[in-house]
């Protein structure tokens, strides 16, 4: 990177951080969010001069509408069970095996996590990797073997003990240079740019060695060097995607391939993975068709023509989020107002005039359907949708004495259209904002944090107010994942959205701001995006602001980026590898 880009760098990076912590504090105290005026004036909307986009129609069509369970599912689920008790033990056995045995240890979890059903083991797998932090700290035994060290690396990062990166410098030679003798461990150069994705901040090991692994991996694939077929498919998937940016359900369809051709494979556990994986699909199908008819219901193709039908890409979207069973209820809230957010997006960013806007906002900060009479009448079934969504939830909240929780939502919700109604007017009126400006804004209206807010209201115990006002801060995982999305969103959207009357993305206020090009201001998000991560591994790290559970939306809505915005827009425009992605997790079974 040129030098004078890396200036630049600096002090985006610095402004982002700081101004955007002060600008909250300025929104919070905007005279909306105190008493709104009232609504009490009676205009006519019907000459209204709109911009519209059409959008192209949802490409599934009704395909997702009906659903009818299949008739053996019993049955698998029986059998599924069984085999979940046979891993079980086999990892409870693997708790007390000799030391020189947790080599083998490690691989076991490493499969049972990239197959897609460690959530079933938790506590086990929590305790295997606590005996192991406790027994060897940041010494591994295996010291000499690099696919094993950056193994054990990996792991203890992803579980959050913070093993020390300086094990690394092992592999280094007295000039600093990585060993040459690394270039002909391609299984253990693998790992190893694996486990460097887990790096945080000032860890320089870990970024040389992550230029270093890619370099020569890369490599390996120009020079046909790796004469093992499925060890060249692993690395070129590697490059394209790490392990750490992937997405658990699509890396289980990945990895079984893999895995089934290992000799070391253990039989009940790849049979328990595809049974599993069927038994959750069967669940995905059954709550999609029943959002889908939520949605037509809304009947929003007739009611909000403007809005786009994104029902399929949005349901992939919340299962990068969450995928496990116990999650149900939070999928089904989570796609009904991420839905409705859409709604709202469309709403502000496009068809809505700023007039009607500045009504719709002041009648969110009231939230009573008392406001409904004073809306334009198309905006009438969004305000009553938006209303009677938190209101549902808060039924649910109600019976547990949890309704702080739809409290902080609804907060969040009001704070979203206040700076939606700014995006707005910055559009109105053509400005093209500050850097500093558009990031205290759009790192908002980007509505991340309002979406893992929004994460945790079905949550259980170990979801509490703290929860609530630690997201609603804003605090650091929290603004990486924002910042995430922010700028990969706008990477793959400013072109489209610049033909429009869209407010001025981030790419448009990076080049004008610093007078650099859109191809150096790719290369600086590239950096953001990637300290972004950094940031994320380290807030993972224990001890924890919130339980580390707690962390999963924030990093997967993060990895959802990558899959979504690294090949253009892939949620309003899926390509044939979204398509793909759709169709293997909600339509082909896994043969047994
Ligand atoms: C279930 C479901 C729908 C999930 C989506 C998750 C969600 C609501 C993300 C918020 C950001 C957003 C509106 C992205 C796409 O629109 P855009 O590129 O037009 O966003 P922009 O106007 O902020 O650039």
């Amino acid at each position: 990177m040129p030098i004078y880009i890396i200036h630049i760098y600096h002090s985006i990076h610095n402004s982002i951080y700081t101004s955007f912590s002060l600008s909250l504090t300025y929104i919070k105290n905007m005279p909306a969010s105190k008493s709104p005026p009232s609504l009490n004036h009676n205009k006519s909307f019907k000459q209204a001069v709109r911009s519209t986009v059409n959008f192209h129609r949802s490409i599934w069509g009704d395909q997702f509408l009906s659903y009818n369970e299949r008739k053996d599912q019993a049955c698998e689920e029986q059998r599924a069970t069984e085999l979940r008790e046979k891993v079980r033990k086999e990892l409870v056995i693997a708790r007390s095996i000799e030391p020189t045995q947790h080599i083998k240890l490690l691989e076991l979890i490493d499969a049972v996590q990239r197959l897609g059903v460690s959530y079933h083991f938790e506590d086990e797998i929590e305790e295997c990797l606590n005996n192991i932090y406790l027994m060897y700290g940041d010494q591994w035994i295996d010291d000499d073997n690099l696919q094993s060290t950056s193994l054990w690396f990996r792991l203890l990062r992803q579980q959050g003990f913070n093993v020390s990166s300086g094990i690394f410098y092992k592999y280094k030679d007295e000039n600093g240079h990585f060993l040459k003798s690394m270039k002909d461990d391609i299984h253990g150069m693998l790992s190893l740019y694996e486990a460097t994705h887990m790096r945080v901040e000032g860890e320089e090991v870990l970024d040389e060695a992550l230029e270093f692994t890619r370099y020569h991996l890369r490599n390996m694939i120009k020079k046909n060097i790796c004469n093992d077929v499925s060890l060249e498919t692993q690395i070129h998937q590697a490059l394209q995607q790490p392990l750490r940016k992937r997405l658990p359900r699509l890396e289980t369809l990945r990895y079984i391939p893999i895995y089934q051709q290992q000799d070391s494979r253990n039989d009940d556990l790849l049979t328990l993975a595809k049974l599993d994986f069927n038994l959750l699909q069967e669940l995905h199908r059954k709550e999609l068709s029943q959002i889908s008819k939520w949605w037509k219901n809304f009947d929003v193709s007739n009611k909000l023509p403007y809005v786009r039908d994104r029902i399929v890409e949005g349901y992939f979207w919340i299962l990068a989020v969450y995928f496990e069973p116990q999650h149900s209820e939070s999928r089904i809230f989570l796609m009904k107002a991420c839905n409705l957010v859409i709604i709202l997006d469309d709403t502000y960013d496009n068809y809505g005039t700023y007039e009607e806007l500045e009504i719709f906002t002041k009648a969110v900060q009231k939230w009573s359907i008392s406001c409904l009479d004073m809306l334009p009448e198309y905006m009438k079934p969004i305000y009553q949708e938006l209303l009677d969504v938190h209101k549902e939830a808060e039924e649910f909240l109600e019976k547990t004495g949890k309704t702080y929780r739809s409290y902080y939502t609804k907060e969040m919700v009001k704070e979203y259209t206040r700076n939606l109604l700014i995006e707005a007017k910055w559009a109105n009126e053509r400005y093209i904002p500050t850097v500093e400006e558009h990031m205290s804004v759009t790192l908002i209206t980007c509505a991340y944090a309002m979406i893992i807010a929004k994460c945790y209201v079905y949550g259980e115990d170990s979801v509490t107010e703290h929860t609530f006002e630690w997201v609603s801060t804003y605090p650091p995982i929290v603004k990486a994942s924002c910042l995430i999305l922010r700028l990969m969103d706008d990477m793959a959207t400013h072109k489209e959205e610049q033909e429009r009357n869209h407010v001025a993305s981030s790419v448009e206020c990076y080049m004008k701001q610093y007078g650099i090009s859109e191809e150096q201001t790719h290369e600086l998000f590239t950096k953001l995006v990637e300290d972004s991560w950094k940031v994320i591994n380290q807030e993972s790290l224990r001890p924890t602001e919130v339980p580390r559970p707690l962390l999963m939306p924030p990093t997967n809505l993060a990895r959802v980026c990558d899959v979504l915005y690294t090949r253009g827009d892939d949620y309003n425009h899926a390509g044939k590898e979204m398509i793909s992605h759709i169709k293997s997790l909600l339509v082909d079974r896994l043969s047994v």
